[in-house]
């Protein structure tokens, strides 16, 4: 057997894609220059504060024991009369309870630059594609992480219980997409499905916000 068949991945991992750990730049030689340690001592250790400078956390450990990728059959909306609005789909819950501000997982994927910096990647690229790093979008279209499953809070909650948010990685200095307990949240509990906001730009793109 191969080394790549042995690798490890999350239960309900799609045969399509690409289970990945860490990111992947396309070119490779987009990937930047780690940061070196030691850093100043400014670096916040989560990211709600108003410092500009980019947390600093240990990598989760991947595949992650503190989410799962569920279907969405039987899961109901926020009104509890409908399917969820993702529906037929999969999102990704919690399977113990993560406490406020937690670093949950990364969100892995390709990482390519947008050329332009005022052209953002939401909408532009794949449903999977977020902006990263100031100069990127990450794409966990065909290559990810369990990150990739995590749908839009709108319509099932009332608020985001998380948010995506970069971090520096204690280990290698590099920059990642980080998924965090939103600040406020005092917890998600285990069985909660884990959402975020994709941002009104997202659905007004895609034609289903108007205002
Ligand atoms: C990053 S994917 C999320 C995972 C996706 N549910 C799956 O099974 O692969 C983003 C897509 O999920 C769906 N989605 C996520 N949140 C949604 C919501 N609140 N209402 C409707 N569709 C949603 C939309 O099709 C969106 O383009």
């Amino acid at each position: 057997m191969s080394k790549k068949s042995l690798k490890r991945m999350p239960l309900s991992w799609p045969s399509e894609v690409e289970y990945l750990i860490d990111n992947t730049y396309e070119p490779s030689s987009l990937e930047p220059h780690p940061y070196t340690f030691p850093l100043s001592n400014d670096h916040p250790i989560h990211p709600f504060t108003s410092s500009p400078l980019l947390p600093v956390a240990s990598d989760p450990h991947m595949p992650s024991t503190l989410v799962k990728i569920k279907s969405l059959e039987n899961v109901k909306s926020l009104n509890g009369q409908t399917n969820h609005p993702a529906y037929p789909g999969y999102g990704l819950f919690a399977t113990k309870d993560l406490k406020e501000q937690t670093l949950i997982l990364k969100y892995t994927g390709v990482v390519t630059s947008t050329k332009n910096e005022s052209v953002e990647c939401n909408g532009k690229g794949s449903d999977y594609e977020l902006s990263f790093n100031g100069r990127y979008c990450i794409d966990g279209l065909k290559k990810g992480s369990e990150a990739r499953f995590i749908n839009d809070y709108r319509g099932v909650l009332t608020k985001p219980n998380a948010i995506f948010h970069e971090y520096i990685d204690l280990h290698s200095g590099q920059v990642k997409m980080g998924v965090w307990v939103r600040r406020g949240v005092v917890k998600i509990r285990k069985g909660e499905e884990i959402m975020v906001s994709y941002g009104k730009s997202f659905w007004r793109e895609r034609g289903k916000l108007n205002d």
